[in-house]
């Protein structure tokens, strides 16, 4: 697209997030940019806006020669893909937030970029208000990124604060998280951790280069989390969050996961609350820094798509630098982490994965215990994702590397027990 061109967009779904960029294009008549059409999936439905706006044929919005922009923001990852990859092929630039179709289709849309030369862009899709995306392109252009830890999930986060600051059950603040337009249509997205690693795998792509689905990065969710758990965090100085996290190691691969962690009470990401996401960078010489805001929500989440849309007036498009300019990383299980395990029973451990015990409580209805574990091991194995079994990993988790002929003697001293 050519500098300050005006913007035509044809937008699919008018739920949360359409109606969020309907309400900002209103506001923002600078922009110079209208929605023509938005094709909805229920014609039935009430909507604030002119009946005339809508349609249920896509192809009006896909064939339409002067809508020039394509802004896809439906809760159907399958239509998604087809109407984001058939705009690309009709030469129109594509903003989306659906981050399960990109996820699920990382390589696929990286190809058609480069077959259309059409700008692809997905701010919204991750952090939602967060510029986090443009960040790691821009700015993070060389080898000198160490990690990022990040929330980024705002209904899970939302729900962790309201279950222990402010004494909401799960399923309570759930419904919250709903009514609120945080949560996806289907919300065990959201529960079980999917919808953190659908965002983890494209953000790995922004910062590393890496092309991966979500099938080689470990993840859960706040499924399993007890309020014993929160207790024992509060007795020891910590919040549970769900934290997404990317280490380079000292061998220049990337351990990359998405667990429930607890977070030090001085740790940027405790500050954390509610729908707000946050990501903490470390790179080399800017040492630390942290972004943070809404992500989720109406017109949090359709400004990050109109900045998008505002962006294709001047040309941009990612380039994925580390990608293609850079050695993209490599990610790897070859280390070990420090996790708290709680569990209603004992049976469900499996003792044998862990090189060392350190901690051990045993209580009426729930026994915890801390210790060592390759993270090879919860890759392979599911026990610990298993009903009434809570996993949570330790502040700063990730050890490289440990002396195994000291691990399996320490083990035994340290546990004084037999499991
Ligand atoms: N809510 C949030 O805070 C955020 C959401 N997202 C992502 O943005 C996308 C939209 O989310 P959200 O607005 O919350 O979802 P909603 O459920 O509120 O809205 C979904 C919209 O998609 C429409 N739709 C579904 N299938 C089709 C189809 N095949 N063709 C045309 N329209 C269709 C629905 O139509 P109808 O109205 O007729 O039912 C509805 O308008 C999702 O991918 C979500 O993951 C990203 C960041 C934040
Ligand atoms: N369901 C998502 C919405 C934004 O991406 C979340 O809760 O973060």
């Amino acid at each position: 697209m050519t500098r300050h061109k005006e913007i035509t967009i044809g937008m699919f779904g008018f739920g949360v997030v359409g109606e969020g960029l309907y309400k900002i294009l209103q506001q923002t008549p600078s922009l110079n940019a209208k929605i023509k059409k938005s094709c909805i999936k229920h014609p039935g439905k009430k909507r604030n806006a002119p009946e005339e706006l809508f349609t249920t044929d896509k192809d009006e919005l896909l064939n339409d020669p002067e809508i020039n922009v394509i802004v896809e923001v439906i809760d159907d990852s399958v239509a998604a893909f087809d109407i984001v990859s058939t705009a690309l092929k009709n030469g129109k630039a594509v903003v989306s937030a659906s981050k399960k179709m990109v996820a699920e289709h990382l390589q696929e849309l990286l190809e058609l970029q480069k077959q259309t030369g059409q700008p692809f862009l997905c701010e919204a899709a991750a952090c939602a208000s967060i510029p986090v995306i443009r960040n790691l392109e821009e700015y993070y252009d060389n080898d000198l990124l160490h990690s990022i830890r990040a929330i980024v999930n705002g209904s899970t986060n939302f729900i962790l604060t309201k279950m222990f600051d402010d004494k909401i059950g799960f399923q309570d603040a759930l419904i919250l998280a709903q009514q609120l337009g945080f949560a996806e249509s289907d919300p065990t997205l959201d529960i079980e951790g999917y919808d953190a690693v659908n965002k983890w795998v494209i953000l790995l792509n922004h910062a590393y280069g890496i092309v991966e689905t979500i099938d080689h990065v470990l993840f859960s969710g706040i499924q399993n989390i007890q309020l014993s758990d929160a207790m024992v965090a509060k007795e020891k100085g910590f919040d549970i969050k769900l934290v997404a996290q990317a280490k380079t190691l000292l061998n220049g691969k990337v351990a990359a996961y998405v667990l429930p962690e607890f977070v030090k009470l001085d740790d940027q990401l405790a500050f954390v609350k509610n729908e707000f996401n946050g990501v903490v960078i470390e790179s080399g010489f800017a040492d630390r820094q942290f972004f943070y805001g809404k992500g989720a929500g109406s017109l949090a989440t359709g400004s990050a798509v109109m900045s998008d849309v505002s962006a294709l007036r001047y040309g941009y498009k990612y380039e994925y630098k580390k990608l293609y300019h850079h050695t993209p990383r490599e990610l790897t299980s070859d280390f070990y982490v420090r996790v708290y395990i709680s569990f209603d029973d004992i049976k469900k451990i499996k003792k044998d994965d862990f090189e060392w015990i350190e901690e051990w409580h045993a209580g009426l209805e729930r026994s915890y215990l801390t210790g060592v574990i390759h993270f090879s091991k919860l890759q392979k194995d599911d026990w610990w994702k298993e009903n009434g079994v809570s996993l949570i990993l330790a502040a700063d988790g990730i050890i490289e590397e440990i002396d195994s002929r000291n691990a399996k003697r320490r083990s035994l001293e340290l546990a004084g027990i037999h499991l």
